[in-house]
């Protein structure tokens, strides 16, 4: 099956390189407008093949969605990312206008492709590809949670010093340094409640590291991240491609969900061939709901802020 990555850069190229590497898709395309790097980042992953086993056709192309068609998923991670001090909302302007004529120009090639969105701020962005395409709920699907929850997992690790792969535990929420919410209630190592082998204060920081995982990395790099988000963009679409049926949270429409209706938010799901196969509805306590409303407060106060976009 054929998979579609739009925008080139730190993200794109990972995502990209990892699909290649997981040798899931027939076909990959990547999209840049940026002329030549498409195409130059494409031949130089085709150059690994041979050395990485990897069978899948890489393809490069400067804004030729032509050569997009009958895509089964497209990743959509172009837009400007942010520098360090800035927040994710700050970019709503510029990635507005460039998400939606992406949107536009790759559905006009795949009508049914599920569309897994990157770009911030993701929550968003993942409201305006709903409300523009008019696709059905299932097939647009943000990209947030697989990765705030790998960072979770990371900072849970290292405060158990143990490896980060026995460690389960999901964050659900917008994807925003104040919206993210590590759930530890249901964290666990190998099984065991993380809230038996941790203090209070531990979790506590566990929880503001993980909310923050992202501007850290800003902050070091001084541009944000690619490696983990590059990871879970690929993951996504290897579910999708592979219906895998994973519970993996993303940010999805609800519609009644979670006592919420008309907002797109991170929540568990499951991933398959048709995109959101199910949304899973967790029991949170008090105190997750009313995080989680206040999450999906800020995020409707930044849907607020498209104003034309929507139209
Ligand atoms: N949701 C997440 O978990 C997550 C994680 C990391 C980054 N991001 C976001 O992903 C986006 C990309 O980040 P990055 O680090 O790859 O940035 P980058 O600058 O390295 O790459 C962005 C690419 O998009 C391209 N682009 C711009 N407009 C385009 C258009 N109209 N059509 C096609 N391509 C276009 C640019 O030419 C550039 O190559 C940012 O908005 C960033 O905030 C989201
Ligand atoms: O932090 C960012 O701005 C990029 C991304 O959303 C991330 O979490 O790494």
């Amino acid at each position: 099956m054929k998979v579609t990555v739009v925008g080139a850069g730190n993200v794109g190229a990972t995502v990209a390189n990892v699909i290649a590497l997981k040798n899931f898709a027939s076909e990959l395309v990547l999209l840049d407008i940026k002329e030549g790097v498409s195409e130059g980042k494409a031949m130089d992953m085709m150059q690994t093949a041979h050395m990485l086993n990897i069978d899948t056709t890489i393809v490069g192309c400067t804004s030729d969605y032509s050569k997009t068609a009958n895509s089964k998923v497209v990743v959509v991670t172009s837009g400007i990312p942010r520098k360090p001090g800035m927040t994710r909302e700050q970019l709503i302007g510029t990635n507005a206008k460039i998400v939606k004529s992406v949107i536009d120009e790759a559905l006009k090639y795949s009508p049914d492709a599920v569309f897994v969105i990157i770009s911030n701020p993701m929550d968003t962005m993942t409201y305006l590809t709903l409300k523009d395409s008019g696709l059905p709920k299932n097939r647009i699907i943000g990209q947030g949670g697989m990765l705030d929850s790998s960072r979770f997992r990371y900072y849970l690790s290292q405060a158990l010093g143990c490896t980060p792969t026995d460690i389960d535990g999901m964050v659900i929420g917008g994807h925003g340094d104040t919206t993210m919410i590590p759930l530890t209630r249901f964290a666990t190592y190998r099984g065991v409640p993380v809230t038996d082998l941790l203090d209070k204060e531990t979790l506590d920081k566990v929880v503001a590291d993980t909310m923050v995982g992202g501007a850290t990395l800003t902050g070091l790099l001084g541009t944000s991240a690619w490696y983990a988000p590059g990871a879970a963009g690929a993951a996504l679409a290897e579910a999708i491609v592979t219906d895998s049926k994973k519970m993996i949270p993303c940010c999805v429409y609800l519609d009644g969900e979670y006592g919420e209706k008309d907002i797109c938010i991170g929540v568990p799901v499951v991933l398959g061939a048709n995109g959101i196969e199910k949304i899973v509805d967790v029991k949170l306590n008090a105190e997750e709901k009313a995080l989680f409303d206040k999450s999906v407060a800020a995020v409707r106060k930044t849907n607020g802020l498209l104003g034309d976009s929507l139209k």
